[in-house]
């Protein structure tokens, strides 16, 4: 595979940083992924005039089979190749004859699905995000797809459960944090084989589920998901329906309904995301222009209901 020739030069040639083991230091697990364990870490000054910095060593479990073990580079060397804002940042890695870490940025909000249903009212189980808020995160969100798109990247995995966050607090930002599905394989037998609850089918497109073909196109259609995932505070897509099902719903037409609390600007956006054929929907460029239009439209008629205190319902 090209990509393991790349990784395999620049860890040579010094462009993805080999962090000596004694200046890592890796203290509670806050995650157990199915491509190894996350720990929260410390990456020690290497000398006075530099400060510790706080980052998230993630390391294979011992005893790992030789392809995870490049899977696992893999995923390392995809991140290391990326630099944006809304992409969670790669240091480097750390080798030796124990094991490999990766060394990543530390996004102490956690995973933005979990954070979704955290931020759900217990009764209504409605969120208690403002709509400003979700419109917030879906566009950090659509940035980093853009900045995929534009490299020719397919992620393959758009979801929020791979999404994490800086902080819970304000001025919080979102960033797409795992590759692991990255790798061009058709159908990735970790789903398949694990069997897992959330098999993405409730992400995939219809060419995607019928004929195994991922492109940016079906990036966008799991973006729609997203988007759906952030407006509905992180229920699972299709409530009800088995994965089996969700596959002939999809096939045959059938789409999610809009959340409770969504602007119609947005369930359009969704809608546009949801196109039976590839072609039919939007660029990330495209998403990111409706969404922003659907955030002044939005803020407008909200500023303007309360300057002109009259009852008017909203767009
Ligand atoms: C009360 N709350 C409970 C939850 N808590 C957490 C829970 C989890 C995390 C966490 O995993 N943070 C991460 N920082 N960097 C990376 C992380 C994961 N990474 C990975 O590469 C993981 O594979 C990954 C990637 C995407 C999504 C999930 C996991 C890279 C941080 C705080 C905050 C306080």
């Amino acid at each position: 595979n090209p990509n393991y020739e790349w990784f395999s030069e620049r860890l040579l040639n010094g462009t993805i940083k080999d962090y000596d083991r004694s200046r890592i230091r890796t203290d509670s697990i806050i995650g157990k992924g199915a491509f190894g364990e996350v720990y929260r870490g410390t990456l020690l000054a290497s000398n006075e005039n530099e400060k510790d910095i706080q980052i998230a060593v993630k390391q294979l479990p011992n005893g790992a089979k030789e392809n995870s073990k490049s899977d696992f580079l893999f995923e390392a060397l995809t991140l290391c190749k990326f630099q944006h804002k809304n992409i969670v940042r790669c240091l480097g890695i750390s080798t030796d004859n124990y094991g490999i870490y990766i060394l990543l940025e530390m996004m102490a909000g956690g995973d933005l699905r979990s954070y979704l249903r955290q931020t759900r009212d217990k009764e209504t189980k409605r969120s208690t995000l403002q709509i400003r808020e979700m419109l917030s995160l879906a566009l950090d969100i659509a940035s980093g797809c853009q900045y995929l798109e534009s490299n020719k990247f397919v992620h393959r995995d758009i979801a929020a459960r791979n999404c994490l966050l800086t902080s819970k607090s304000a001025g919080k930002q979102v960033k797409i944090g795992d590759f692991g599905l990255a790798r061009d394989i058709v159908m990735s037998d970790y789903y398949r084989k694990e069997g897992q609850a959330l098999l993405p089918v409730r992400w995939m497109s219809p060419e995607t589920f019928q004929d195994g073909i991922f492109s940016s196109k079906s990036d966008v259609w799991a973006y729609g998901i997203l988007l759906w995932e952030i407006f509905s505070s992180g229920f699972i897509p299709y409530p009800g329906l088995s994965n089996f099902s969700v596959l002939n719903f999809v096939t045959s037409g059938g789409r999610l309904e809009s959340p409770a609390v969504c602007p119609s600007y947005v369930y359009n956006t969704m809608l546009w995301c949801w196109a039976d054929t590839p072609e039919k929907r939007p660029t990330f460029t495209q998403v990111i222009e409706d969404l922003e239009l659907a955030n002044r439209i939005y803020v407008d008629c909200s500023v303007g209901v309360h300057k002109r205190k009259t009852k008017q319902s909203h767009p």
